[in-house]
């Protein structure tokens, strides 16, 4: 049966030779070159006996046979040797058991649909197995007692301190993926990367390991990675990504040949650098794809196991992607993907890759059919149809919170919703903040109400009055005017001179046809001063621009050697911003939407180093904001705010982040009694519902907006100096300081809450803001407000409320 060469007496002899004596390995192949990387061409099944051997493929056909090797030689064939089989270079992966050579078994697919093998990615420092772990393999059958376990060695010391070892499959896992009865080897994390991770990262990546590869749910591989931001999902993805390239549980065999890792287009290069800090440049090749660097050189390079790709590249080489085999797919800020209908899920949904992580730093939210899309995307049809989902989940849910809901219905969604979580719970995980604060640097938060100017009084005052507005109130909402208004009220909160330039804009164009947004304008310019001009915007004309002209000098003349982030959600906005840095010679570096994605990384590398330039960054945070590491400043101040407070969280956690050395501090500046206001207190009351892992409430870009809560809106309060501590019903009239001590852990009323009294952070229970808020409080008028930056702005101020989170905090 082994015919070494040709068929000599001797050979015939060889075939007559007991059985036992044959040993069965599992192989890779290639034509013999002298290429220090190989391309290798295909799995193979080795049989060596005495001198001889023989190379069969994947369907059991002869492709090579030699002879006349060293008997000792062959003996001691090793993981990770290579030997030349007639024409073709062979190198050994695994050993195959008797058993499984003559039943079969080896010749299928061991790991699922996806199994591979390091091939055409094979390095020379590529041997699985390396000194001085000898020996550590469980075998996993009684057939594999008799084996030589010296051949299965784990990659790195399982035993070794700190070392992170992912857990090992169960019987039923073995049984479906390990068909061949390989041994069971150690997979153990690199310990150059695993020596820097924080324990939550390590319980993140036994995590993602255990959803890829299906130990979690059976025959799924999906997982969602849904920790806020700044716990380092990069890093963790990076570790689980090096260590399945180069191990598997199962006889050693990478799980991984190669990954594919699609992020938004401002992050490829970050992802590239997060890869070499952590691994360094000599471990592993990745490939990012920008201008310079096509799709076709990574597919004709073998030296490349990583592609990072942004989301619109993706969209433009679909078809060269979709040609390549990728065992792991990452979609980083992947809620994204919550339309199931849009083009980047419909591409990354067609890539064959059944191991699917979603990486995203907002809670999924809200949305129970963005949800549904999101899970469909890691784990298809898992949650079933969308129709019985329909019916199952979200209609009991939502029906479930109406206030109309009967007794039986409330039950019923609650039941629902908390199977779902249960459900799905198996393959997301949410950490907050709350993990990393005893790593970071104190961070003070202070929301800032400064009083509006004369202008904008009257101009608000106007537009209250508008017809448009009035209409809205009794309830005509077709069209959605009421959006402009808001849209337009936000304007003239942020400058009047933005809502200058509409009117003008508007009353200049003969073509629009937007008749509410132009009778909304009636009669405005004439509350503007005769000269005022787009030129020459003045900052005494908005209450927030004078309070940050005066914190920009405070924090320049304090602290010269800190810089600021400034935060606008609107570029008109920006661009007042960035005239006023110039006003006042203060150097300034600016990311929006327009920023070629090309050089994204690059100013956001410059301001973070030590020599940069620049006092200010000027960013838009929704157009650019999302995965940024800004951690060059310490101060960040948003300008504006946005319904959806995941966006105001998101730029905020650009500079409070792992990294980050000094105290930071954040200012949120609110026009008072102003629209801004009444969305700052719909956002705290938004978040308490945001701390689950799954929130099932209603998301802000779909806000449903009753008469009762328009009118609130639409209603400017000039007499208060803080529309939301009169809210709270807080004994301390703002007269003097106030401040509810942290240690009063089980207060059951505390006077000034920002929403119900939370009690103190429970460590299951995801974090959310208003858990935090042991607001200090205090009016403007407040005598000493013992912070020298606030100290200095105070004048525009009606309100501060200040919170200060520290290591010590959390302890
Ligand atoms: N264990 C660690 N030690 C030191 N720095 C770390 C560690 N983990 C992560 N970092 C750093 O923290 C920063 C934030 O990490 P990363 O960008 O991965 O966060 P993220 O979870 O992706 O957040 P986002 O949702 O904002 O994208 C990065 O600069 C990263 O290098
Ligand atoms: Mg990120």
């Amino acid at each position: 049966m082994y015919l070494p060469t040709s068929g000599t007496a001797k050979e015939e002899a060889a075939q007559e030779e007991p059985d036992c004596l044959a040993k069965y390995f599992s192989v890779v192949w290639c034509k013999a070159s002298k290429k220090k990387h190989k391309k290798w061409e295909g799995d193979a099944v080795l049989i060596t006996k005495g001198k001889s051997v023989i190379l069969k493929d994947m369907e059991g056909k002869d492709i090579g046979r030699g002879t006349g090797y060293k008997s000792k030689e062959l003996d001691s064939l090793d993981e990770g040797q290579t030997l030349m089989v007639g024409g073709k270079e062979i190198e050994v992966m695994g050993v195959i058991s008797a058993d499984d050579f003559s039943s079969g078994r080896c010749f299928q697919a061991a790991i699922g649909t996806h199994d591979t093998v390091p091939t055409a990615l094979s390095q020379t420092n590529m041997k699985p197995f390396c000194k001085p772990f000898k020996s550590v393999c469980q075998p996993s059958t009684k057939d594999n007692v008799l084996r030589d376990s010296q051949s299965y060695k784990p990659r790195h010391d399982p035993n070794a301190s700190n070392s992170l070892v992912m857990p090992k499959p169960n019987a039923s896992h073995q049984w479906t993926f390990n068909k061949a009865g390989l041994p069971m080897v150690d997979v153990v994390v690199d310990p150059y990367i695993a020596n820097n991770l924080r324990p939550h990262q390590k319980e993140g990546i036994i995590f993602l390991y255990e959803c890829v590869m299906g130990m979690r749910v059976s025959g799924r591989f999906g997982a969602i990675l849904a920790d806020e931001m700044g716990l380092g999902k990069t890093l963790q993805c990076i570790a689980l990504v090096w260590t399945l390239l180069r191990q598997g549980v199962y006889g050693c065999k990478p799980v991984l040949k190669r990954a594919l890792i699609v992020t938004p287009g401002s992050l490829v290069k970050n992802w590239k650098k997060e890869f070499q800090k952590w691994l360094g440049s000599e471990r592993i090749k990745v490939f990012a794809v920008d201008q310079e660097h096509k799709v076709e050189e990574f597919i004709g390079s073998p030296l490349y196991s990583v592609l990072i790709i942004s989301y619109e590249m993706l969209l433009r080489s679909l078809d060269q992607i979709q040609a390549i085999e990728f065992n792991l797919l990452i979609c980083d800020e992947g809620h994204r993907l919550k339309n199931s209908s849009i083009k980047t899920t419909t591409a990354l949904t067609s890539l064959s890759c059944e191991r699917r992580i979603i990486l995203t730093g907002t809670p999924i939210q809200n949305d129970l059919q963005e949800f549904y899309a999101l899970i469909e995307f890691v784990n298809p049809g898992i949650l079933g149809s969308l129709s019985t989902y329909r019916k199952i989940y979200e209609e009991p849910i939502v029906r479930s919170r109406e206030p109309s809901a009967t007794k039986e219905e409330k039950e019923l969604g609650e039941k629902r919703a908390t199977e779902l979580t249960r459900l799905t719970g198996l393959f997301i995980l949410r950490r907050t903040q709350e993990v990393i604060n005893k790593f970071l640097p104190p961070k003070k938060e202070s929301i800032i109400f400064c009083r509006p100017t004369a202008l904008q009084l009257e101009l608000y005052r106007k537009l209250l009055s508008s017809r448009v507005i009035r209409s809205c109130l009794q309830g005509r909402l077709e069209n959605s005017p009421h959006l402009i208004c808001i849209g337009v009220l936000k304007k003239l909160c942020n400058h009047p001179c933005l809502l200058f330039k509409a009117i003008k804009e508007k009353s200049c164009d003969p073509m629009s046809d937007e008749h509410d947004e132009s009778s909304l304008y009636e009669g405005l310019i004439d509350v503007f001063p005769q000269d005022y001009t787009l030129d020459t915007f003045s900052e005494r004309d908005s209450g927030k621009l004078q309070v940050l002209v005066k914190l920009l000098a405070a924090i320049h003349e304090l602290n010269s050697s800190e810089r600021v982030v400034l935060v606008s959600n609107y570029t008109q906005t920006l661009n007042i911003l960035q005239e006023t840095c110039k006003r006042y010679g203060y150097s300034y570096t600016r990311l929006d939407g327009h920023t070629p994605v090309s050089q994204r990384q690059q100013i956001v590398d410059t301001f973070n180093s030590k020599f940069s330039p620049a006092f200010i960054f000027l960013l838009s945070s929704k157009a650019g904001g999302v995965g940024l590491n800004l951690v060059g400043a310490s101060h960040l101040i948003l300008y504006d705010i946005d319904w959806n407070p995941a966006t105001d969280i998101q730029a905020m956690a650009r500079v409070w982040r792992d990294g980050q050395k000094r105290t930071v501090y954040i200012y949120r500046l609110l026009t008072t009694g102003s629209i801004e206001e009444k969305i700052y207190q719909r956002q705290i009351s938004k978040q308490d519902l945001s701390g689950a892992v799954v929130d099932l409430s209603k998301t802000s870009e779909h806000i449903h907006f009753s008469i009762e809560e328009l009118r609130n809106l639409f209603t400017l309060h000039e007499d208060s100096s803080c529309v939301t501590h009169d809210l709270l019903e807080c004994n301390c009239m703002g007269k003097k300081d106030h401040q509810n001590p942290s240690s009063e852990k089980s207060s059951v009323s505390r006077s000034c809450q920002l929403g119900q009294n939370q009690g103190k952070t429970n460590s299951k229970k995801p974090l959310s803001m208003s858990q935090l808020m042991q607001w200090k409080h205090f009016s403007g008028q407040h005598q000493t407000l013992a912070d020298p930056f606030l100290e200095k702005i105070k004048e525009n101020v009606s309100f501060i409320f200040q919170n200060v989170t520290s290591p010590t905090s959390f302890t």
